[in-house]
C-alpha cells in the first residue's frame, strides 16, 4: 500500500516508520522542511505540500493526518478537498474534537475516519492502540496500515460510526488526567508523610505486582529516578488539559458523573494560578515528559 502523511511531528514520524518497516510505500509532508528531509532519508518520498503529495499519491488515496488539532486539519483538509473522491480515505489520527470529526466527515469528499492514538512516542518501538470511528469499508481498506502503526491487530478496532474513535480517545484521556492526578496525591501523602521514602522504590516495588501497577506508574518511577525522590527542579505547572475539559462537558451534558476527571482537571487549572506548591501537579508535569515528550516547565533559580 501506498500512504501520505501530513505531520511528521513526535507522532506523525512513528507512523512513517512504522508503516516502511512493514514494506509499504510512503509520501510524507509536512510545514517543516527539516522534517520532510529526515523523512526521506528514513525512505519515503518528500512532497512539497499537501497539493504535491495529494498528486503522488494517484487513485485511490490513503492519506494519515497527524498535527496538531484544529486549525491545522482543517487547513490540510482544504488543500486536499478537490483532490479527494469518494474511494479515498483519509485518517485523523490527532487529538481532534469528536464533534470537529463529524463535520470533517459530513464535509470531506472521500472516506473520513477518525482515530484516536494513545501511546505517545513509546509507540516508536511498541507501536499505539488505536480508536477507530467512521464507515467499515475504509476501515477494513485501512487494516494493512492499522496493524502496521499499532502494536498489531489487537492495538486497533472500529469503534463505531464517524466521530465514536475521538469520542472514546476524549474520555481515555480523561481517565489519563484521574490516574495520573491520584498517583500525584498518592506519592504526595507518601513525600510529606511520616516516614522518610525512597519513592523510587516504592514506585518499583509497587511495579512489580502490586494492584495498582500501570505504564503511568512505571514512568512515575523514571521519574523519581530520573529528577530525584523529591522530583528536584520540576515546577508545581501542568500544562495541557483540551481533552480533559471536553470530557467534562460532555459528561454535564449526558448527566453522567465524572467527580475524579473534573477533580484532576481543576487541580491543572489550579497549577497554573501558582498559588502553592503541589507535589501531584509537578509529578503530573514530570510524567507527561515520561509518556509524551512534552517540555517539562522548570523553577526558575
Ligand atoms: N505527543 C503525544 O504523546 C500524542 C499526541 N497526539 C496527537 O497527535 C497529533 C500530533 O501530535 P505530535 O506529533 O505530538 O505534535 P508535534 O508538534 O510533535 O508535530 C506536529 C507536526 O505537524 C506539523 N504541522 C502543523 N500544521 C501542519 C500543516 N498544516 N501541514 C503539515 N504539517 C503541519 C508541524 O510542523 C509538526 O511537525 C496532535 O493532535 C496530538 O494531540 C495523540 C496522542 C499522543
Ligand atoms: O493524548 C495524549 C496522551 O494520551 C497526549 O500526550 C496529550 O497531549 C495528553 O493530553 P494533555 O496535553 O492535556 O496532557
Amino acid at each position: 500500500m501506498q500512504l501520505g502523511v501530513i505531520g511528521l511531528g513526535r507522532m506523525g514520524r512513528i507512523v512513517v516508520d512504522r508503516v516502511l518497516d512493514e514494506g509499504h510505500d510512503v509520501v510524507a509532508f509536512d510545514l517543516d522542511e527539516e522534517a520532510v528531509a529526515s523523512a526521506a532519508d528514513a525512505g519515503a518520498t518528500p512532497a512539497e505540500s499537501v497539493v504535491d503529495l495529494a498528486e503522488r499519491l494517484g487513485d485511490d488515496k490513503r492519506i494519515w493526518l497527524m498535527v496538531p488539532a484544529g486549525e491545522a486539519v482543517d487547513a490540510a483538509l482544504d488543500d486536499l478537498e478537490s483532490h479527494l473522491s469518494d474511494d479515498d480515505v483519509v485518517v485523523d489520527g490527532g487529538n481532534s474534537y469528536f464533534e470537529d470529526s463529524t463535520r470533517r466527515a459530513d464535509e470531506t469528499p472521500a472516506a473520513y475516519l477518525d482515530c484516536g492514538t494513545s501511546g505517545g512516542p513509546a509507540g516508536a518501538e511498541l507501536g499505539f492502540s488505536l480508536m477507530v470511528g467512521g464507515p467499515e469499508w475504509a476501515y477494513e481498506e485501512m487494516t494493512p496500515v492499522f496493524d502496521a502503526v499499532a502494536t498489531g491487530p489487537a492495538g486497533h478496532d472500529r469503534m463505531g460510526p464517524a466521530g465514536s474513535g475521538h469520542y472514546v480517545k476524549m474520555v481515555h484521556n480523561g481517565v489519563e488526567y484521574a490516574l495520573m492526578q491520584a498517583y500525584g496525591e498518592g506519592f504526595e501523602l507518601l513525600a510529606e508523610g511520616r516516614y522518610d521514602l525512597d519513592l523510587e522504590a516504592v514506585a518499583r516495588t509497587w511495579n512489580n505486582g502490586a494492584v495498582i501497577r500501570s505504564w503511568l506508574l512505571e514512568l512515575c518511577e523514571e521519574a523519581f529516578r530520573e529528577e530525584g525522590t523529591d522530583l528536584g527542579d520540576v515546577d508545581d505547572y501542568v500544562a495541557g488539559g483540551s481533552t480533559g475539559t471536553w470530557t467534562v462537558q460532555e459528561a454535564l451534558e449526558q448527566e453522567v458523573p465524572v467527580p475524579l476527571i473534573y477533580q484532576a482537571l481543576g487541580e491543572r487549572f489550579g497549577s497554573r494560578a501558582r498559588e502553592d506548591g503541589r507535589f501531584s501537579r509537578r509529578l503530573a508535569n514530570r510524567l507527561r515528559y515520561g509518556f509524551g515528550r512534552h517540555e517539562v516547565a522548570r523553577r526558575e533559580e
